[in-house]
């Protein structure tokens, strides 16, 4: 369904930055690829490609077959802040997108009442952002996206922010979501642990200019959950991994 096929992108700028060199990458209907690496390999910039963010230098990325050129509701994006209106409460906040859009409103109200109950917010729909915390509010910017019907959620670290327990239980509910909804999932992290809990194959990126090096299918068994963190498989997957990062001991 995502298609990068040697896909660049320089910054123009006084001085040019290469963020991107020739990336192939396929993601598949339904599948959740993470993205690991350093910070600054390319890996945003790789993500707002695909959202239609930025165009490309060179290279070619389609999504269901069409050339990336814009943003799209197909695509929804989660960043690390989830960027709410503070003055809207959670329900507008939700809606704000199908209503900016004209949708039907039977059918938006109806999916925003389903998109709430899947992360937990039924009984807090009529509250300001300011009332909830860090984890909640990005809950809530998660139902914002998945409101839109999107085909993939583009996510962009999108837990970096919370603390480590809030961190567990967003991933618990990511995995609850996906499993549900089985939609294609695009998930930027530096977090080893995180990319090899949730995704079905993980990407390792260089440092810049950022490619591909290494694709990782993870074989763990489905459905996951976060017990899965200390399991013996859990751990061989992460050794090999930061291995393959030159971050394990001995490998430096
Ligand atoms: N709009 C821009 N103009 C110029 N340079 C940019 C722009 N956006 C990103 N870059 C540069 O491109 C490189 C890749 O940045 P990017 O944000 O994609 O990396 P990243 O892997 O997501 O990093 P991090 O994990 O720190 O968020 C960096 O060197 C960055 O400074």
């Amino acid at each position: 369904m995502i298609e990068f096929q040697g896909v660049s992108k320089t910054f123009a700028g006084r001085t040019a930055v290469q963020a991107l060199a020739e990336v192939d990458l396929s993601i598949r209907d339904g599948e959740f690829v993470a993205l690991l690496g350093p910070s600054g390999c390319g890996k945003s910039t790789l993500l707002n490609l695909l959202a239609g963010f930025e165009p490309l230098s060179e290279g070619h990325l389609t999504f269901a077959g069409q050339e990336v050129r814009r943003p799209g509701p197909d695509r929804a994006v989660v960043f690390q802040e989830a960027s709410l209106f503070p003055w809207l409460t959670v329900w507008d906040n939700v809606t704000f997108g199908p209503r900016v859009q004209r949708r039907s409103r039977a059918e938006y109200e109806e999916r925003t009442r389903e998109m709430l109950r899947l992360v937990g917010l039924e009984a807090f729909r009529d509250a300001l952002p300011a009332q909830l915390s860090g984890g909640m509010r990005q809950r809530v910017g998660i139902a914002r996206a998945l409101v839109m019907n999107p085909r993939a959620l583009l996510m962009d670290e999108p837990f970096g922010a919370l603390d480590a327990q809030t961190r567990l239980a967003m991933q618990q509910l990511l995995l609850d979501v996906w499993q549900t909804l089985g939609i294609a999932v695009l998930f930027v992290t530096h977090d080893i642990d995180e990319a090899v809990l949730l995704a079905d194959r993980i990407c390792v990126m260089s440092a810049r200019p950022g490619r591909i090096t290494r694709e990782i299918q993870v074989e763990l068994p489905r459905p996951r959950s976060i017990d899965n963190l200390i399991t013996p498989e859990f751990t061989a997957y992460k050794a090999m991994i930061m291995a393959e990062m030159k971050l394990a001991h001995g490998t430096h």
